[in-house]
């Protein structure tokens, strides 16, 4: 029985018997996750401080160039990850290619992948607006014993066995799901824990904020411009409220608790949307529905795209259900 305030490692203890295959492993690979997080979560704080501020030099396969924080973050992740005898292999932002983790014996003989979005929400680090870290778990379709291959990664997202997400803003949140429901745990930074203070998550049927950037409004499809116009009708419960952070994890959260949409459709010089199927869309998806919202491209349910390559972008529209049908009205409308 899900009990408000018990701590995040009471709560995957007393719920281990949700996950499939109950071995344990699962349990571990959210603790990892937990830790990685608390590490990351320190140095987010320090964002502003000399040696944490700014790019890393580098760009990724995105052609983005890396922050500070998106190449440590990166490593943190990897490493808390891999040190722990769990994924036997993960697929980043941050990497071209995926990690093939042998394990100590060198005998691949883990069972999950983990992909990641190390750090989301990278043009926010600068200017002190909350960023978050993104994840999605598999269990491998190659047999155990031997390295895992691209096909691993390149899963439906209806096959995720685990996904979430961190919040690094006024406070630090952990929210994931099993697949039994969203819940979200709160860091108490004093003690270095995490209490579930929001049990059972739901995404409210119906909402009044819309998040998606307008600055690129000229280059949306119609369907989305007769959206946004919808939007800001004065008729009924409208018209809405624009919000628009700029880091998906923030906006999706805000929306979950409030009630709202997030939206990045195609545009001109992002033809398949900005976002990545595999580590963004895939894992709010999840727990978008898991929640009892709806996520799609504005046609087909996200989680049901077979996924072709380890970086490829989609559009996305996640959130409220009757908003993000709403928008898949006006879509099909054209
Ligand atoms: O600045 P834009 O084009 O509106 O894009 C903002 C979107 O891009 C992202 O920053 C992409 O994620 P990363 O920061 O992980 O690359 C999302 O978090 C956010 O919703
Ligand atoms: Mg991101
Ligand atoms: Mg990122």
């Amino acid at each position: 029985m899900t009990k408000k305030n018990q701590t995040l490692g009471e709560f995957i203890i007393e719920n281990q018997t949700d996950f499939p295959y109950a071995s344990g492993e699962l349990s571990r690979l959210i603790n990892s996750i937990r830790l990685a997080a608390k590490m990351v979560n320190h140095e987010v704080n320090k964002a502003g401080l000399v040696d944490i501020t700014g790019a890393a030099g580098d760009t990724n396969i995105q052609g983005e160039d890396q922050q500070k924080l998106d190449v440590f973050a990166n490593e943190t992740f990897i490493k808390t990850l891999t040190n722990r005898e769990i994924v036997c292999g993960i697929a980043s932002e941050e990497n071209d290619d995926f990690i093939t983790i042998e394990g100590q014996k060198n005998d691949h003989k883990n069972k999950y992948v983990v992909l990641i979005d190390p750090l989301d929400g990278s043009s926010n680090i600068d200017v002190n607006v909350s960023v978050g870290t993104i994840f999605s778990v598999y269990r491998r379709i190659t047999p155990v014993g031997t390295p895992v291959t691209i096909e691993d990664f390149l899963q439906p997202g209806n096959l995720q066995v685990a996904a979430g997400y961190i919040i690094y803003g006024t406070s630090t949140m952990l929210v994931y799901t099993t697949g039994h429901g969203v819940n979200g745990f709160t860091l108490n930074p004093a003690l270095g824990t995490y209490y579930l203070s929001h049990p059972n998550m739901k995404f409210p049927e119906n909402g009044k904020i819309y998040s998606v950037n307008e600055g690129n409004y000229v280059h949306f499809p119609q369907g989305i411009k007769n959206y946004i116009k919808y939007c800001q009708e004065e008729k009924e419960d409208r018209p809405y409220t624009s919000r628009y952070i700029g880091s998906l994890v923030s906006d999706i959260h805000r929306n979950m608790i409030k009630g709202g949409i997030y939206i990045y459709p195609g545009i001109s010089n992002y033809p398949n949307g900005k976002l990545r199927l595999l580590y963004e869309c895939n894992p709010m998806a999840f727990l978008a529905e898991q929640a009892g919202g709806k996520a799609s491209d504005g046609f087909q349910r996200i989680m049901d795209i077979k996924p072709t390559e380890l970086h490829q972008r989609i559009p996305f529209v996640c959130g409220s259900k009757q908003m993000v049908e709403k928008v898949e009205e006006f879509m099909k409308k054209g």
